[in-house]
């Protein structure tokens, strides 16, 4: 069962939508982590505020889980106005921005989620909408067509995206403010589960919290979702209460390594070692060679090898580092580890 439905994977399921609206942080006060980003915030909410006016628009990006959509919504929630939410696949064709864009109220904040992922079309009525908040559109074909041009009341845009170079340059260029979200780290996450745990009103020790913590991947969305498995293992085998022994049963069971890692990225990792002698590699090979998508690997699953040193991107494709092949107790391969630009200690 958990081969085939990834525990740790960073997306949304059906359980964590349940009791998202129960933990999800509304203000800013309560978003954990990202200290440079909450303070960039604080201040530029506090001064738009101040001047009456609307937030310049916020481009945020990272990898899934991080709190992109949470950040948009403790945007509107800071700035008092309301939110709208769509995304870049459903917004087919310009009317359908359009019928959004003509129905803000004043000071809205309009998210859109999977910003890269918007039309041509689509991005065309954006721009003059960003900047001028004007609506610039066609209506009708052939002789009868003409152009209409609205007045739209000032808004904020808030676009999120995996990964800000899929945005084409014309669109990254008209956003104000840029934030990026990083990983979290073990202590910022063990105050998310720490804080989820009472919310959820679930015993969990110090300790438990850490434990699960350190198996999250960095990520609050994984962390929460690990915090309910391991309550259910809690409430046959511990009595309800969650501590360090009782967390670290409960995910190994789950086969959720102690570095956080599950199948996916084990199976990543022993890919490039026993099928490409640990790389160079092109992510097309290793796409292929594991049965997943180009934009899976880069989007959701290397970024967090990347960031905790196990994989690199070199000019000439993908390597594991030492540090991956002592993870799976391997003599490193010399030549990859080369590639990786490892020296022999
Ligand atoms: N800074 C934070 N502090 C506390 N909890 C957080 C924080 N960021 C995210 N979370 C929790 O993690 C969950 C996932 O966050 P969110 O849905 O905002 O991620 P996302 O970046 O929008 O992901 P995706 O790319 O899949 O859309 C939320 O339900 C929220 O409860
Ligand atoms: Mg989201």
């Amino acid at each position: 069962m958990i081969e085939h439905d990834r525990l740790i994977a960073a997306e949304p399921e059906q359980g964590d939508i349940k009791i998202d609206h129960a933990i999800r942080p509304r203000h800013l006060a309560d978003y954990i982590g990202q200290p440079r980003v909450r303070e960039q915030l604080e201040i530029f909410i506090g001064a738009a505020r101040l001047r009456e006016e609307s937030l310049d628009h916020t481009l945020v990006f990272g990898p899934p889980g991080l709190g992109k959509t949470t950040l948009a919504n403790i945007i509107a929630a800071e700035m008092g106005v309301g939110l709208k939410s769509t995304s870049g696949p459903v917004l087919e064709r310009a009317g359908d921005l359009a019928a959004i864009l003509t129905n803000l109220e004043p000071g809205d904040v309009l998210f859109i989620d999977e910003i890269h992922r918007l039309s041509p079309v689509v991005e065309e009525v954006l721009y003059p909408a960003m900047e001028d908040f004007q609506l610039d559109i066609m209506i009708g074909e052939g002789p009868a067509a003409r152009s209409i041009k609205l007045d739209l009341p000032r808004f904020t845009l808030v676009g999120a995206t995996t990964r800000a170079g899929l945005l084409t340059s014309p669109l990254r260029d008209r956003f104000g403010i840029v934030q990026r979200l990083e990983f979290y780290n073990l202590e910022e996450l063990a105050t998310i589960v720490t804080r989820s745990a009472r919310l959820l009103q679930v015993a969990a020790s110090d300790d438990g919290a850490v434990e699960i913590a350190r198996r999250s991947r960095g990520t609050p969305r994984i962390a929460n979702r690990l915090l309910r498995r391991v309550r259910d293992y809690a409430d046959i085998k511990g009595e309800g209460h969650i501590n360090v022994a009782i967390a670290d049963a409960a995910l190994n069971m789950l086969n959720v390594d102690h570095h956080g890692l599950d199948h996916m990225d084990r199976r990543l990792l022993l890919a490039m070692m026993d099928k490409f002698d640990g790389g160079p590699v092109g992510v097309d090979s290793l796409a292929a060679a594991i049965g997943e998508e180009r934009d899976t690997i880069e989007d959701v699953i290397e970024p967090y090898l990347i960031q905790q040193g196990l994989m690199m991107r070199t000019p000439r494709g993908r390597v594991v580092t030492r540090q991956a092949w002592s993870h799976f107790g391997r003599a490193p391969h010399e030549d990859a580890v080369q590639a990786a630009g490892e020296v022999r200690p």
